[in-house]
């Protein structure tokens, strides 16, 4: 009876067996192979995953990379096509983003939505328990809770795109890059003899437009849509000259306006309806509070009702004090204890306490 009941238990619980293996998206880039690296040296049995996100020329480049280290470490590597998916919930969702005069945060969304919860859906089906990346980023358990914490390199810290990961995600991450810098994980693959993957550049802004998203939007959206020129006009509502369309500015924008005042301006406002866009002085574009939705909070109470937590809305160079609390309607509300300026709607916002713990985020309404 007794053995019957252990190998109840023992069928009951499969993802326990598996616990030596993990589940590594690879992007074919410096820190995936060196995370595939350092997990294989901790005694995981790695398997490589690489979304193919988009159609781009250097995707197949990538791919190869990814393919080749794989075969060298001697781990099994899968392709997983995500271009419907990807093309569905973070392109259609960037540029209908910008359409409503919003400022759309991609990277957030691909982390939370598409990158992660794919990755533990594979290794679901494929019975792996643990699911890894590259991130700088560190996890620790406190009082019941996973937290993402920051990694031992500051400079590229990726916390702030992760506050929406749930428990059921965050207890089965490995983040091997958390107590590396970027130098030494460069040195680290140069002395393992991966010379490629040691001296690849580091990937800049969003990966399906790096350049300029206006460019993006001027290929991928139909003229009408874009509605051409419209006016530029100041808080009065006073003209002060022509742009391009309100969908290629964004709140807090002061260079690239192709206005020229005798005073400093930026953009105040976007305004859908009638194409207009406000500008103002930089005075102008303080609050003191804003209000989230699609929102994530890790542990309620080092969150709320505290005057100790810290939000950022921007990924480098700026955290602000505030209180959250929850409203009525479901929304966060963040009373912030110092003027912030240029805070867009559809733009992230991320909470961490004094040590650097997330404790959560959402969407600006
Ligand atoms: N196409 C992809 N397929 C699988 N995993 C991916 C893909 N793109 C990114 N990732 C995973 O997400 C992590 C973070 O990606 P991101 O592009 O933000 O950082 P990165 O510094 O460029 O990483 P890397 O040097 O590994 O390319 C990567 O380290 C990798 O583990």
């Amino acid at each position: 009876m007794i053995v019957f009941l252990l190998k109840i238990i023992y069928f009951c619980q499969p993802i326990r067996m598996e616990k030596k293996r993990v589940l590594l998206g690879m992007s074919g880039g410096t820190d995936s192979s060196v995370a595939a690296m350092l997990l294989q040296e901790a005694g995981y049995e790695v398997t490589g995953v690489t979304f193919r996100f988009y159609d781009s020329e250097g995707f197949e480049e990538h791919l190869e990379d990814a393919r080749r280290l794989a075969s060298r470490l001697n781990i099994p590597h899968i392709i997983y096509d995500a271009r419907r998916l990807f093309r569905e919930r973070i392109v259609s969702y960037f540029i209908h983003e910008y359409l409503s005069a919003r400022t759309p945060v991609p990277c957030t969304l691909c982390n939370n939505e598409l990158k992660w919860p794919l990755l533990a859906k594979i290794a679901d089906e494929m019975g792996i328990y643990w699911v890894s990346t590259g991130h700088y980023v560190r996890k620790v358990f406190l009082d019941g809770s996973y937290f993402i914490a920051p990694a031992a390199d500051r400079d590229k810290d990726q916390t702030f795109f992760l506050w929406g990961l749930k428990q059921d995600i965050l207890e089965r991450m490995l983040l091997p890059m958390g107590d590396w810098t970027k130098s030494e994980v460069r040195a680290y693959a140069a002395k393992r003899g991966f010379e490629r993957a040691a001296t690849k550049k580091d990937s800049l802004g969003v990966c399906f437009c790096p350049m300029d998203y206006r460019s993006f939007l001027l290929r991928e959206v139909s003229p009408e849509l874009l509605l051409g020129k419209g006016r530029f006009v100041d808080e009065s509502g006073d003209f002060l000259g022509w742009h391009e369309g309100y969908p290629f500015y964004t709140i807090g924008q002061r260079r690239g306006l192709g206005i020229h005042l005798n005073r400093p301006v930026f953009v105040k406002e976007l305004r859908k309806e009638t194409n207009e866009v406000v500008l103002a002085p930089l005075s102008s574009l303080y609050k003191n509070e804003m209000l989230l939705k699609d929102w994530n909070i890790v542990d309620d109470a080092r969150l709320l009702h505290r005057d100790d937590v810290i939000v950022k809305i921007r990924y480098r160079k700026q955290a602000n004090r505030c209180t959250v609390s929850r409203t009525e309607e479901n929304h966060l509300h963040v009373q912030l204890h110092e003027p912030l300026e240029s805070i867009a709607s559809g733009q992230a916002a991320a909470f961490y306490d004094e040590a650097g713990l997330l404790l959560g985020g959402g969407i600006i309404v």
